[in-house]
């Protein structure tokens, strides 16, 4: 890491992975002055539909990006943190979690619609178990009848299936819409007691070789303290319930201030089977956890409560 040399950032080419890391660049760039060049990683996810719609992709893409990394060709990587395996690799240093965007799923549906306002049969398009689960509960206990319908592919390939009448609406992540721009498109910022979003969603992952210690360092600066406890509470919460990015596991992580002042912490999770019939969701609050080891021992013990009321047979395929 010579002073002239620039700084390669990996990414890959998605809108939303380029959106993510030009972002990452830009505050890079503000805060060392250094130069950093955006290096393109393509995989075969990313030049495969076919691939990509068998295996859904994230844990690819990480991989790719990772194995770059490894092999010195990039000097860091961004990622969406909840796209992040939970178990962290000892030769690759967190080394900084930004301040997080809005955490919440949205809504896009036809006309303008907001949930509650879709009709009788809606075809809702979802490919994760997660948002399926919350949201037939959600509508199971309201008395409403929705289908989730499973998609997958980019933002606008799932925002496509709106525009071309073949779906009533998606839900998508807020983060990911604000990033590219289509914010604007969104019908409804679903409230998280009707649909807890994934572990970290919103969030960005800055990833590095662990033994460049002044990098490391420098990437710190780019870290907020307090969505780094949060995120670090939910992902304890869904490696404690033994799942992985896949699993229908939703939580979130909040402050409770009163006024300006911030009182505590709550961690909110659910877990539930796909078709909305059985949902366990449960709630602690706490003091804002002064270290990681503070959060990881609040998402544990969420988790073994969750374990408790039988979240463990919920998981449905335990995959990763
Ligand atoms: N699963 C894919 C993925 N990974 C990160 C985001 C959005 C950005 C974020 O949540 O940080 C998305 C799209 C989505 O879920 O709508």
């Amino acid at each position: 890491m010579t002073a002239e040399k620039a700084l390669r950032l990996g990414t890959r080419r998605s809108k939303l992975a380029m959106a993510q890391s030009g972002h990452v660049a830009e505050a890079v760039r503000q805060l060392t002055g250094r130069e950093v060049e955006l290096v393109e990683i393509t995989t075969y996810g990313d030049t495969s539909r076919e691939h990509l719609a068998q295996i859904g992709g994230t844990g690819v893409f990480v991989t790719a990006l990772r194995d770059a990394l490894a092999r010195g060709e990039v000097d860091f990587a961004v990622h969406s943190l909840k796209d992040l395996p939970t178990a962290q690799p000892e030769e690759l240093a967190l080394a900084a979690v930004p301040v997080r965007e809005d955490p919440r799923d949205v809504l896009i549906a036809r006309d303008g619609l907001k949930f509650t306002d879709l009709p009788a049969g809606a075809r809702i398009g979802t490919g994760s178990p997660r948002r399926m689960a919350q949201l037939n509960a959600y509508a199971r206990s309201h008395g409403m009848r929705i289908e989730t319908v499973p998609i997958r592919g980019n933002i606008d390939t799932r925002i496509g299936f709106v525009e071309k009448g073949e779906l009533d609406a998606v839900v998508l992540a807020a983060a990911g819409l604000s990033r590219t721009g289509r914010s604007e498109e969104v019908t409804e910022f679903l409230p998280t007691d009707m649909i807890l979003p994934a572990p970290g969603q919103g969030a960005l992952a800055v990833e590095c070789a662990a033994e460049q210690r002044e990098l490391v360092a420098m990437l710190a600066e780019l870290d907020d303290p307090f969505t780094r406890v949060a995120v670090t509470a939910e992902r304890s919460l869904l490696a404690a319930l033994e799942a992985g990015c896949s699993a229908p596991v939703g939580a979130l992580a909040d402050l409770l201030v009163d006024g300006q002042i911030v009182k505590e912490m709550r961690l909110r999770g659910a877990v539930g089977s796909t078709d909305g019939s059985e949902l366990v969701q449960l709630s602690t609050t706490g003091p804002v956890p002064s270290s990681d080891d503070e959060a990881l021992a609040l998402g544990r013990e969420l988790a073994a409560e969750m374990l408790a009321k039988g979240a463990a047979g919920l998981m449905g395929e335990r995959a990763r």
